[in-house]
């Protein structure tokens, strides 16, 4: 497990998708008994979405990840009510989602400029406490990005979805003939003639035992959390990761993807899927994928005998397998894109029918912010 442990030192130092953070709201500045004088809030600490920014850029700025927002000015002669303290705003990318040490959602910044209030001043002095200003609670709290991407490529090491990405995109992720070239997610657009664009992200290989965060582990699959529609590739040579490890034939890989998330969240294989299978310039390509086909029939008529390991609890439903090559065959690619934005623009109509249907009901995210 050399490699993969290389692989997550180096994942670590470039990329940062988790952070906790002390935070502490102000100290309420004293009141004055004597003119009935009230002393002013401490400040508030809220984390805020900003564009072009990331975690890393934020532990740059703050490498103790402290947090205090300025106390309350005290209630004087002249100044009869203390001025509030100063608030903190945390710059965090969009897309982060924070939560307490107890896994309790405080909320998700999923557009520029949403906040969170992740830490309350302390009440000034008044007379229901004695004049005294109150100490704020000290508070942990973790950002947790996920990236939010339409489409997610799904895929062990070196199967070509960064050489995918590159060819639908503007975006240029590496790409080499080593597992885990890809250590940190990229986002890419689709740009359709009629200007619709659709966010495509490059993630990490995926390896057995992902869910039980081997490999890139949960770093990788959190991400594929947030896209609506899962684009797998898989490599119609099948894969395997070096001598020691044992061979995928293309369905095992198929099938062993479908695992591994289901084991990291039962419900990401209800997403709409699409197969890639990739690498059809290579030779024999033809002949392997007439037999995943013929498989992969088998296993919706569950009638192939699948070991008890590779068995998922529930497979997913591909709306489509689509053979291709990501670098030799542009019409491929072509197509490819256009079956996305279908696939897409289908469940979103499903989804929108089906929302209409329950009295109107918005689909709920699973976490409010908690604090007034
Ligand atoms: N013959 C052939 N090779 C391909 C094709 N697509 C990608 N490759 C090669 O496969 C190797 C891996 O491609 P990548 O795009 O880096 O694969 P990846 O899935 O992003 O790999 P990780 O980032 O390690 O997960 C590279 O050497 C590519 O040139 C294809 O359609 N045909
Ligand atoms: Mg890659």
């Amino acid at each position: 497990m050399e490699t993969v442990k290389k692989v997550r030192k180096a994942f670590r130092r470039h990329f940062i998708d988790v952070l906790r953070l002390y935070v502490m709201g102000g100290t309420g500045g004293n009141g004055l008994p004597r003119y009935g004088g009230i002393g002013g809030p401490g400040g508030n600490v809220y984390v805020v979405a900003k564009e072009d920014t990331t975690l890393k850029v934020l532990v740059k700025k703050h490498p103790n990840k402290r947090f205090k927002a300025g106390m309350g000015g005290n209630s004087h002669k002249y100044h009869i009510l203390g001025t509030p303290g100063e608030n903190i705003h945390i710059p965090a990318p969009v897309g982060v989602i924070v939560k307490t040490d107890h896994g309790a959602c405080l909320g998700s910044l999923d557009v520029a400029g949403e906040k969170v209030l992740v830490a309350k001043g302390g009440l000034g002095g008044n007379p229901i406490n004695n004049f005294l200003g109150q100490k704020a609670v000290p508070n942990f709290v973790t950002l947790e990005l996920k990236l939010i991407a339409d489409v997610g490529l799904v895929g062990f090491p070196n199967a070509g979805k960064s050489t995918l990405l590159r060819a639908i995109s503007q975006a240029k992720p590496t790409v080499a003939s080593y597992p885990f070239t890809t250590i940190q997610p990229q986002l890419g657009q689709i740009v359709y003639p009629d200007k619709r664009t659709i966010t495509v992200a490059d993630l990490p290989g995926l390896i057995e035992g992902a869910h039980v965060n081997r490999g890139m582990g949960h770093s990788f699959l959190r991400h594929v959390e947030r896209t609506k529609l899962l684009l797998f590739v898989v490599d119609i040579m099948g894969f395997q990761l070096g001598t020691r490890f044992t061979y995928r034939s293309p369905l095992e890989t198929v099938l062993l993807l479908n695992r591994e998330l289901e084991l990291y969240r039962d419900d990401l294989v209800s997403k709409p899927a699409l197969l890639a299978v990739n690498k059809m310039d290579s030779p024999q390509a033809r002949r392997y994928l007439n037999k995943l086909l013929a498989d992969l029939r088998l296993v919706q008529e569950g009638t192939l005998d699948i070991a008890d390991h590779l068995r998922p609890l529930q497979f997913i439903q591909f709306d489509e397998v689509i053979p291709m090559s990501a670098k030799t065959d542009p019409g491929s690619l072509e197509y490819i894109k256009l079956r996305i934005r279908k696939v897409l623009d289908f469940h979103e109509e499903l989804h929108r029918n089906e929302t209409s249907r329950s009295c109107g009901l918005v689909e709920q995210c699973d976490h409010l912010p908690v604090f007034a």
